[in-house]
């Protein structure tokens, strides 16, 4: 059922997909490989949730094709093996924790154990009795992060994980994914904080639905003589081809994430 283990997470080839009548991503192609925690970053509107949505195959594309862990995106065969967290919670309100997550657990088939592992992992043991609706903003992500966890899936597509987090929650996330990836998960996370970048094996710089950067943090820096990742990635969008003014995406200064 899976495909080549040593084969890329993800493999999307000339990926084109239209929405609300105007091209999102205009032919795109990305190799993620596996193990490793890729960020996605750009401006408000440039397309990465769309990305995200075709990974796990819920975004109608218009051509192309998206490969993942060895199968077409959306495969029935992928439904257990890959995670994926909205940027809306998408647990219910009113049921505790423990009860989504025992729901879930049900429905993929997790192993017995599993929703309190998940619990632990996320930080949440001591809100297992809370009905959801009663959690902070924060918390009710976690919950939903925790949903993603079940099962140990191969591949975590989170959107946006760490909004409305503070810096010592957004920290042990960080911490948590990179355990993930050491464990042999491949993670591609989607962020506005240009801080969280340098925490990433690789980054997917993203404007205009076409990728300006594909490369190690590091590797970034070098390349534009930036002292960080924010100036990087405004550098890369001065000196990229121009995209048709007032397209979605496009960065204004005080727009950069
Ligand atoms: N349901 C929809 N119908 C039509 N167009 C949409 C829809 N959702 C998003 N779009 C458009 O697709 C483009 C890309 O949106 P997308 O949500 O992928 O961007 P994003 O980079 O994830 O933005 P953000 O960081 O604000 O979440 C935007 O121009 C947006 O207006």
């Amino acid at each position: 059922m899976a495909g080549p283990a040593g084969g890329p997470a993800i493999s999307i080839d000339a990926l084109v997909v239209r929405r609300g009548g105007s091209t999102v991503l205009p032919g795109l192609d990305l190799e993620v490989e596996r193990g490793s925690v890729t960020g996605l970053l750009g401006p408000s509107g440039c397309g990465k949730t769309t990305l995200l949505r075709s990974v796990v195959g819920v975004q109608r594309t218009t051509a192309g094709t998206v490969t993942v862990l060895g199968l077409p995106a959306g495969a029935p065969g992928l439904r257990n093996r890959v995670g994926y967290v909205t940027q809306a919670p998408s647990v219910y309100g009113d049921l505790t924790v423990a009860e989504n997550l025992d729901h879930f657990a049900a429905i993929l088939g997790a192993p017995p154990g599993d929703p309190a592992r998940v619990t632990a992992q996320v930080g949440l043991d001591a809100h297992r009795r809370t009905p959801v609706a009663r959690l902070s903003g924060g918390q009710r992500a976690r919950v939903s992060l925790a949903a993603a966890l079940l099962g140990h899936p191969e591949l975590l597509v989170l959107d946006e994980p760490t909004v409305g987090l503070d810096p010592v929650l957004r920290q042990e996330l960080w911490r948590l994914f990179r355990e993930l990836a050491a464990a042999g998960t491949t993670l591609l996370v989607s962020s506005h904080v240009m801080d969280e970048a340098t925490r990433c094996d690789r980054l997917l710089l993203m404007r205009d639905g076409r990728l300006l950067a594909h490369d190690t943090p590091a590797a970034l820096l070098a390349a534009t003589g930036a002292a960080d990742v924010e100036t990087a990635f405004l550098t890369l969008v001065r000196t990229a081809p121009d995209a048709p003014p007032g397209a979605a995406g496009t960065v204004a200064p005080e727009d950069a994430p």
